[in-house]
C-alpha cells in the first residue's frame, strides 16, 4: 500500500502519533554493547521491538549509520521492522536533493536499497530535484519546510514576494508537487506559530514534527496548532529522549516507557 494510506491506517490502528527516531550513537549505548560488533543493529532492533506498540512510524537517520560504516545495519534494521512489525512505515531521514540524474540514484538508494517507505528531501534545488522521489507514488516524500534548528529562519524566513520562503515551500508542495498525493512536510516542534501557519496553507498534508524531547518543543502547542480536523495529521518524532532514556540494562523498557508517555501526552490534546 502507499505510504500516506499506510500512515493513516497506522494512526487509526495504533492510536499514536509518535515516531521514534533511530539515531544510534554507540558512545551512549549500555555497557553490554561494548564488545558487540553488531551493536548498532542490535541496539536499534531492541528499541524498535520494545516501542513498536506505541508508535505510528520509525525514522532512522542515515548519517548515524553511515558515519560508522553501518549501512548494512541500516538495511537489516528496516527489513527487521517490516518483518516483525508489519504496518509500521519507516521514514529514512536523509534530507536528499540534487540534480535529476543524481536524485534518481538517491531515490533508488532510499527505496530500493534500504527499502524505506518514505524519505526526507530538501526542496532547495527545485521541483526537478525532487521529481524522482515524487514519481514513486507508493512512497512518501517528506519535504523540509520550517526545520526545528535554531538557525532555521536564516534562509527559511527570507521574504519571497512578501511571504517567508517556508510558506512558499508549503504552497508549492501542496499545490504543485503533490500530484501523486505522496508528500508530507517537515515543520519543527520548536516553532508553534509556524506550525499553525503552515497547517492553514496545506490542509491535511501530514507533518513530520521533530524537535520534542531533546530540542525542547512544546507538545501541547504542537498538537493544538497543527493537528488536522480529525485529530491526526502529525508524525511527532523524538530520538535521543527515547533512545537514551536509560543506559542501564532496562534501556529497551525505558525507551518504550518514554514512547508511551509521549503518546499519552499527545493524545491528551488531540
Ligand atoms: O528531518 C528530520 O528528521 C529533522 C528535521 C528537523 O527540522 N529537525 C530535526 O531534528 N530532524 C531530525 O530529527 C532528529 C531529532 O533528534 P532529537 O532531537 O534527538 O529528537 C534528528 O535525527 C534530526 O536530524
Amino acid at each position: 500500500m502507499a505510504f500516506i494510506a499506510d500512515l493513516r491506517k497506522r494512526w487509526a490502528n495504533s492510536g499514536s502519533l509518535v515516531c521514534v527516531g533511530l539515531d544510534p550513537e554507540p558512545g551512549k549505548f549500555p555497557a553490554k554493547f561494548a564488545s558487540d560488533p553488531d551493536a548498532i543493529f542490535a541496539f536499534c532492533r531492541d528499541i524498535a521491538d520494545a516501542a513498536a506498540e506505541y508508535v505510528c512510524c520509525f525514522k532512522p537517520q542515515i548519517a548515524h549509520f553511515a558515519a560508522h560504516g553501518a549501512e548494512d545495519a541500516l538495511q537489516r534494521l528496516i527489513a527487521h521492522i517490516h518483518a516483525a512489525h508489519p504496518g509500521i512505515p519507516v521514514i529514512l531521514d536523509a534530507k536528499r536533493g540534487d540534480i535529476g540524474s543524481t536524485a534518481q540514484q538517491y531515490a533508488a538508494e532510499a527505496f530500493d536499497r534500504y527499502g524505506a517507505d518514505a524519505v526526507t528531501a530538501n526542496p532547495y534545488l527545485g521541483k526537478d530535484s525532487v521529481q524522482p522521489f515524487l514519481d514513486r507514488a507508493d512512497k512518501g516524500v517528506v519535504i523540509l519546510c520550517r526545520t526545528s534548528n535554531p538557525g532555521a529562519g536564516d534562509l527559511q524566513d527570507l521574504l519571497v514576494d512578501g511571504k517567508p520562503l517556508y510558506q512558499r515551500v508549503a504552497e508549492k508542495v501542496a499545490r504543485e508537487w503533490n500530484g501523486n498525493g505522496n508528500c508530507a512536510l517537515v515543520v519543527g516542534a520548536t516553532w508553534p506559530e509556524q506550525l499553525r501557519e503552515v497547517r492553514e496553507i496545506v490542509g491535511d498534508v501530514p507533518f513530520l514534527v521533530p524537535g520534542v524531547g531533546a530540542q525542547g518543543g512544546d507538545v501541547e502547542a504542537v498538537v493544538k496548532n497543527a493537528k488536522t480536523a480529525d485529530g491526526t495529521g502529525l508524525i511527532v518524532s523524538s530520538s535521543r529522549a527515547i533512545l537514551y532514556a536509560s543506559n542501564g540494562g532496562d534501556y529497551a523498557q525505558a525507551a518504550a516507557a518514554a514512547a508511551k508517555t509521549l503518546r499519552d501526552e499527545i493524545n491528551r490534546y488531540r
